[in-house]
């Protein structure tokens, strides 16, 4: 019998979704399976020869029960359906097959209206030849006359490629409307969400077929802008402190905050873990589950924070590794900083000090599943600084922290 599902696919997947769900991706229909993405791996064409230059897939997890002939109702982050996927395969990483979606196109996001199909572009450019020009970024003027000179030549109307993608995307589309005011008058803006592919010559290959998709005549790449990312000290960060309870993670973010506010040169967020216990997640448990919850709420709202240049310190245990890793990930797609400080103090000088008495009562049993006792603290690999407060001043253990913000530039 046939299930149905709901999914929802990460953000290029769901780029890629409505690609193939407009006919930007044409002649995709749906996302690969085994045999056409081992064959454009290895010969850049389907499995019947149709040329195409990077395999589009579908992640699903391997405990999702979906088998071939379930459908799935893929979903944006919000909730909203966006398409059905019919599996036709289904392997050990992910899943094939056609999709299908509503006639209109996507109803929101930043340049909605902009996004439109191919099928509508193409008839309404019929009467003349197209340059299509594809853009990740401003266009200079030298290329703005390249293209001028090229139009004219071919007769052709312009047609701006946006390619809109992640955090920089409306960046993107404004930088083509503003484009559009340098060139010749006909000139047409169109923002398609076509994640980048590595190697740059995937890229372009696949900037060439949406192209055509569009009607172009002719396709002009116009080159990557050279990203320079803005200076250490306007640049979002996050400070994450991580280690055993009673090894001086708050201590030492409580200090850390009191510099940074006394230097005055940043916005600052102390995410206080009794507050964040005591309001974001209020009502979670120590659980594995649980714990990765109220780690994965402390990220978010610190990656909003950084999203908008803030400096965020967050203190919580984090017990595991691929959860921080998690958090790392939100931090650095907003396209801010993220440093991992470990307070390394050793569980037998933590139990020592045994501020609030909490080791005693796990000794005891009293508290069940109590880090480092009963439940596991994954130690970091990955850490920016670590710290063993073990006879250590309070003050020497922020220095360390703060000097690490001073050298890196963070603060000034
Ligand atoms: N079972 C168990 N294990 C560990 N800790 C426990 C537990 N039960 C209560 N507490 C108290 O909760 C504080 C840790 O909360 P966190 O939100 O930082 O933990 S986690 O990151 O979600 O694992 C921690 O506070 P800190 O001492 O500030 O680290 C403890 O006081
Ligand atoms: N160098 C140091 N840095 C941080 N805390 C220290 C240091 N030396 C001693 N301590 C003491 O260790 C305890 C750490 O508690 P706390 O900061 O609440 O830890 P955590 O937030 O990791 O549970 C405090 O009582 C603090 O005074």
């Amino acid at each position: 019998m046939t299930a149905i599902f709901e999914w929802t696919p990460d953000a290029r997947e769901l780029a890629d979704l409505e690609l193939l769900l407009s006919g930007a991706f044409h002649p995709l229909t749906g996302f690969l399976g085994d045999a056409d993405a081992h064959s454009v791996l290895e010969r850049g064409t389907l499995a019947d020869g149709t040329p195409w230059p990077d395999p589009v897939l579908l992640h699903l997890p391997a405990d999702h029960p979906a088998q071939a002939g379930d459908r799935i109702t893929l979903l944006d982050p919000e909730g909203a359906a966006l398409g059905v996927l019919t599996v036709t395969e289904r392997g050990p990483h992910g899943v094939a097959g056609p999709v299908e979606g509503g006639s209109g196109g996507p109803e929101h996001g930043p340049f909605a209206r902009l996004r439109r199909p191919p099928a509508e572009v193409r008839k309404e450019l019929a009467e003349s030849p197209v340059l299509a020009v594809t853009m990740r970024g401003p266009l200079d003027a030298t290329v703005l006359a390249e293209i001028t000179a090229t139009a004219a030549e071919l007769s052709a109307t312009v047609l701006l490629l946006p390619l809109a993608y992640g955090e920089a995307g409306p960046a993107v589309v404004r930088a083509a409307l503003a484009a559009r005011d340098r060139l010749p008058a006909g000139t047409s803006v169109v923002a398609v969400p076509l994640a980048p592919r590595e190697p740059a010559a995937i890229d372009l290959e696949l900037r060439e077929h949406v192209a055509d998709a569009y009607g172009a005549s002719e396709h002009l790449a116009a080159p990557d802008p050279i990203a320079i990312p803005g200076p250490p000290h306007r640049r979002g960060l996050v400070v994450f402190f991580t280690g055993l309870s009673g090894s001086g993670k708050s201590t030492i973010a409580r200090g850390l905050h009191d510099v940074l506010l006394e230097r005055g040169s940043r916005t600052v967020t102390y995410l206080d873990g009794d507050v964040v216990r005591r309001l974001l997640s209020a009502g979670l448990t120590f659980s594995k589950a649980d714990r990765d919850a109220n780690i994965r709420r402390i990220g978010f709202v610190a990656a909003e924070v950084a999203r908008h240049g803030g400096l965020a310190i967050c203190a919580p245990i984090a017990p595991y590794a691929a959860t921080r890793a998690e958090v790392r990930e939100m931090v650095e797609s907003v396209g801010a900083d993220f440093l991992l400080v470990h307070v390394a103090t050793p569980l037998a000088e933590c139990e020592r000090r045994d501020r609030k008495g909490l080791y005693a009562k796990a000794r005891a049993g009293l508290i069940p599943e109590f880090t480092g006792v009963s439940d596991p603290y994954e130690e970091p690999d990955d850490a920016d600084l670590t710290i063993d407060t073990t006879g250590m001043p309070i003050d020497r253990a922020v220095s360390r922290v703060a000097d690490l913000l001073t050298s890196g530039g963070w603060i000034r």
